[in-house]
Order: structure tokens, then sequence, then C-alpha cells
């Protein structure tokens, strides 16, 4: 079987996945006109087009934009649907998704909208494609610690929905110790944790989504290789590393996919999974993300089969649902 066939059959977990960063340009065209929203953009081309990011803030900035054509309790569904669509059709099996409650709030359109829409395409996609999905509620952390402490108290009546609170946006200027109060409440709360950090950030965030947030992964993590000491505490806590290639490439944290270097890590010992962050803004979903890798850098088989086994290791599902996964990636061999 070929490689390429390998990365389309094997299941796999995402574990870095901002919901709002999978509206495609179409979705994005088709709820503008249903809402009377003006766009900056005459047709779907130029909002492809107007996807040529610098760098971090310029990417978000668009993002931005783009989410305030979600409106009503259907536009959350079908943002969610499509996503897992694609999920099933990638093999996907589970998935931890990220939502910026922030995003939508900040514009009155609360909770009790967009949860909803979310969490019947979730059951929808459990009930027709076997798909489970997980949610991780991000704040934005340009945004003040106050501010992240009233998201926290508004999504109450959801906490049962809700696995892990995350934290992304703008990294550079906003360290994970502004937040360090708010996550020790969500902690106390019941929630996983996790924290963007040393995407574009330095290592030092690292350290302190560590030390401070006591995070139980982190996402993207690719400078942490800056410091001798994060990597020997990485490896050996076997903290998780959501990397995301497309991603990278995209911001322009590397020049080139044969810089990208997910492999060095992986031989490090590191505990590193492969996703596709804003899969419809840095051209491409998961499966896209594995194939740029196996075309630029030097992965095998045994590599795409331990990434996909790592991305069921390092998610929040329960220890034997984990295993019989893993599992499932190497002995299945004959089959993907
Ligand atoms: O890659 C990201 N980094 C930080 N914030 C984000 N919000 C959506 N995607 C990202
Ligand atoms: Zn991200």
């Amino acid at each position: 079987m070929s490689l390429s066939s390998i990365i389309n059959n094997i299941p796999k977990a995402e574990l870095h996945l901002h919901i709002e960063g999978s509206l495609t340009p179409e979705l994005m065209w088709r709820l503008a006109k249903k809402h009377s929203v003006t766009l900056p953009y005459a047709s779907v081309k130029e909002i492809e087009a107007a996807y040529n990011f610098e760098d971090l803030q310029s990417f978000l900035d668009l993002y931005y934009a783009g989410a305030g054509v979600l409106r009503d309790e259907e536009d959350f569904f079908t943002l969610m649907w499509e996503y897992l669509s694609r999920c099933h059709k990638e093999n996907i099996v589970h998935t931890e998704i990220m939502f910026d409650p922030q995003t939508h709030t900040e514009r009155d359109i609360g909770f009790d909208v967009f949860m909803p829409g979310f969490l019947r395409a979730m059951d929808k996609a459990k009930q027709e494609y076997g798909i489970s999905s997980y949610l991780i509620m991000s704040f934005l952390r340009h945004l003040p610690e106050s501010a992240a402490f009233e998201t926290l108290s508004e999504a109450e009546p959801y906490y049962k929905h809700i696995t892990a609170v995350g934290l992304d946006s703008s990294e550079l200027g906003h360290p994970p110790s502004k937040f360090e109060r708010v996550f020790k409440k969500a902690k106390s709360l019941g929630f996983k944790i996790v924290a963007h950090a040393g995407e574009e950030g330095p290592a030092s965030y690292i350290w302190e989504a560590i030390e401070l947030l006591d995070v139980d992964r982190i996402d993207h993590g690719v400078r942490c290789q800056e410091d001798k000491a994060l990597m020997a505490l990485l490896r050996e806590r076997q903290i998780p590393l959501t990397v995301c290639p497309l991603s990278n490439l995209k911001l322009c944290v590397i020049d080139d996919m044969k810089q990208h270097n997910i492999v060095e890590l992986l031989n490090e010992g590191l505990l590193v999974t492969v996703n596709s962050d804003d899969p419809t803004y840095f051209g491409g979903f998961l499966n896209d993300n594995f194939v740029a890798l196996q075309e630029s850098l030097d992965i095998d088989e045994d590599t795409i089969r331990t990434l996909a086994a790592n991305s069921f290791k390092s998610s929040f599902l329960p220890e034997d649902v984990k295993r019989s996964f893993v599992e499932k990636v190497f002995n299945d061999r004959e089959n993907f």
C-alpha cells in the first residue's frame, strides 16, 4: 500500500483544530449573503486570494473578520457538521475541537446560540459516523484575564460538554503567566488544560505553560528545541505537543517544510502529534499535513503509524479506548 493510502486509511485523532478556522470561503460567502453581512471581498476567489499571511497577527485579523458571518444556531451547526463530515472522509475517528467563545460573545452572540449548534452536529456525527468529539474552550490571550474569568462563568451551564480549557490568539506579549489565576480556577473545576506556547513565542512561554498553568498538552511548542532542559522535561514527562506543519509554513514560522523539526522532536523521544490548526486558512486538512511532511521529510510507514498512535496517546480519551486505538494503528497492517 502506498504511503498516501496509509495516511488516508489509518485511524487518527485530531487534537489541535480551531472550529472557526475550518470555515471554508464558500461557507463564509454563503453566510454573508444569508445575513446581509458586507465582506471586503467580491467573490469566493477574492476571499481565497486574501489568505497570504506573513505572521500570526496578519492571519488572526482575517480569522476574526471571517468569523463575523457566524450568527445563528444553524450557522454554528453547519460549521461543525462540515468539519466532522471532513473528519469522516479522512478517517479521523476522534477529535478535540477548540472554540473561541469571546470571538462570538464580543459580538453579542452567546453560549445559548453557538453551543446548541456545535452539540447538535457532534451528536449527529457520533450517530452517523461513530466519530467521538470533545470541546476545548479557548481564551483569547490578547484580552485581559478578567474577560477570561467572565467567559469561564458564562460557560457554566455547558460545563459537562466541555473537556478542556485552552489559550490562543496573539502569543507575543501575552505570556501564560497573564492567565495563571483563571487556569487555576479551571483546573479546580476539573477541566483538562492546554495552551498555545512556543509557536511564535520563546521557549520560556512553554516553561510558563507547564509550571504556572499545569498544562496537560502544549499546542505547537516547536520552539522547545531552543532549551535543552525543557526538551528533557518534555521527554521525561511525555507532555504532548500538538504540532501543525502547514500552519507553521503558512505563518512563516519556517520557510520551507524541509526545515520542519517534527522528525527531530520525535527522534528526541518527545510525544508529538500532527494537526491542521486552521485548515481552510492554512491550505490543508489533517491528511494534507501528513502528506506535506511525507513529501518533504524522511518519513516512512513506521513514522506515520507512530504519529497516528501518538494522536490517541495524547488525547483525553479514557485509557482503555486509547489503548485499543493504538493497537489498531499498529496491528491492522493488512487493512491500512
Ligand atoms: O495557530 C494559532 N495560534 C494562536 N491562535 C490561534 N487562533 C486560531 N489559530 C491560532
Ligand atoms: Zn492553534
